[in-house]
């Protein structure tokens, strides 16, 4: 079965009933996602592939994984009785085509996944698997479950009342427009240097990064982390989103503590002459940057799932309440319990695709007060600010981006310095129609 809704409709809440109901019988229901932060919705959720142990590396999606590996994993899924995966629209095709035949193994069947009931529930119009080797949408397209011969298999069911949005009707009509891109273009430039965007009427927009940090982090919200962890800053780009969290942390009151990561060449590459300061300014996806500037009080990210049963994973936000070079003390907003958070090993290239790899040993935490959209996706964020100086570059991107909110007064955008017209932002959405159809 799958379960089809716009953001915000209630997909995430609706899963969660049903587990719950199952789960009052006596049924044995597994709940994942595709990322830890979006498992976190679901009671006992976990990531798909620490459930299923599948492998981080899906290779061309053609092998299958023995799950009976696991004794006690592999009997925990034998006995399931629904299998429930959220979020499904981000997760790549191969993953689902590998859990496929991996359950038709274990449970010694050629029905599709296993003959097991599965839940699945995501929605085409948000953000589409990540991947990295892409070159054009049609990459991205192929990657999705919507081109993976299953999807024939799956039952349709969908939710047709906004939920996140139900106090703003023209908020959630203005957002399907944007999601299934039935919104008027406009042509900004001349020549070859034309760019088609839409409007983005009835939200506030501002002229200056000041601005919006303003309107999202005023003093007196600043001033509490709890109630500045209920909002963010959302940027398509990574840039903006450290040229945000360095502006915000200056604000914040207090001094600022640098931790400094240590770097080293990988034992594999020992002999290879490297100067330490290549090493230092190297970057990594989810990879945090050899110095991370802290103060008391700033919201944070963790940057790895560290505990699902904690609730500690990439995703989850947390407040900075103690500082030393062996330990930060954090908290989770809303609650008083400190946890500590030790430096690990992060391992990653060097440079993107070199087989360079280096070691760095630093706190697995990252400021966050700006973020990127792909981060906020299946979160329900109190209020927004859009900084859209650069545009979005995927499919999904500005509607999963605009869709976070309950109102369109609780969203403020920043847009490039000649896309503001009249107070008008617009800005380019991208949308896949291939990704649309049927949906
Ligand atoms: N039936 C309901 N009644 C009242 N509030 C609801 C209901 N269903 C969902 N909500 C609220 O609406 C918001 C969005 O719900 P939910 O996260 O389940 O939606 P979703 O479709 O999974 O969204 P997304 O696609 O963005 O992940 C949440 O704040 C949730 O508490």
């Amino acid at each position: 079965m799958f379960l089809d809704a716009p953001g915000g409709y209630g997909k995430s809440t609706l899963l969660q009933v049903v587990a719950a109901d199952a789960r009052s019988k006596g049924d044995i229901v597994l709940c994942v996602a595709s990322s830890g932060i979006a498992a976190l919705n679901l009671d006992g959720g976990t990531t798909a592939h620490s459930m299923f142990k599948l492998p981080l590396d899906l290779g061309d999606g053609t092998g299958y994984w023995n799950l009976r590996n696991t004794q006690q994993r592999a009997d925990l899924i034998r006995e399931a009785k629904l299998i429930i995966f959220d979020e499904i629209s981000m997760a790549h095709k191969f993953l689902i085509e590998i859990l496929d035949r991996s359950l038709q193994d274990l449970m010694g069947t050629n029905e599709v996944l296993g003959g097991k009931v599965c839940l699945f529930a995501g929605d085409f119009r948000q953000i589409p698997p990540v991947v990295p080797s892409a070159k054009t949408p049609s990459d991205v397209v192929f990657a999705s479950l919507k081109c993976s011969h299953l999807w024939p298999h799956f039952r349709q069911f969908r939710l047709t009342v906004p939920q996140r949005t139900r106090s703003d009707d023209e908020y959630s009509s203005f957002l399907l427009s944007v999601g299934n891109d039935t919104l008027p273009q406009h042509v900004f430039g001349e020549g070859d240097n034309t760019d088609k965007v839409i409007a983005l009427h009835g939200i506030r927009s501002v002229e200056k990064l000041d601005e919006l940090i303003a309107s999202v982090y005023p003093p007196d919200i600043l001033r509490d982390p709890d109630a500045s962890s209920t909002r963010a800053i959302l940027c398509a780009h990574n840039v903006n989103v450290r040229e945000i969290n360095s502006a915000v942390m200056a604000k914040l009151p207090g001094g600022v503590q640098q931790l400094v990561s240590v770097d080293t060449i990988d034992k594999e590459m020992e002999g290879v002459d490297i100067d330490i300061d290549t090493l230092h300014l190297a970057e990594g996806k989810g990879v945090p940057n050899h110095i991370l500037d802290l103060k008391i009080g700033a919201v944070c990210m963790i940057m790895r799932n560290l505990n699902m049963s904690e609730r500690l994973v990439n995703g989850t936000k947390v407040i900075v309440e103690g500082i030393s070079p062996r330990l930060v003390t954090v908290r989770k907003p809303g609650t008083q319990e400190l946890i500590a958070i030790p430096r690990i090993l992060f391992r990653f290239p060097v440079l993107e695709g070199s087989p360079l790899q280096m070691c760095r040993r630093q706190f697995p935490l990252q400021v966050c007060y700006g973020m990127t959209v792909h981060k906020s996706q299946g979160q329900t964020i109190f209020k927004v600010g859009l900084d859209l100086r650069s545009d979005c570059f995927t499919h999904g991107q500005l509607y999963v981006a605009l869709s976070r909110t309950r109102r369109s007064d609780d969203v403020t955008v920043l847009g490039a310095p000649d896309r503001c017209v009249d107070n008008i932002t617009y800005v380019r959405n991208i949308v896949y129609q291939e990704l649309l159809d049927n949906t």
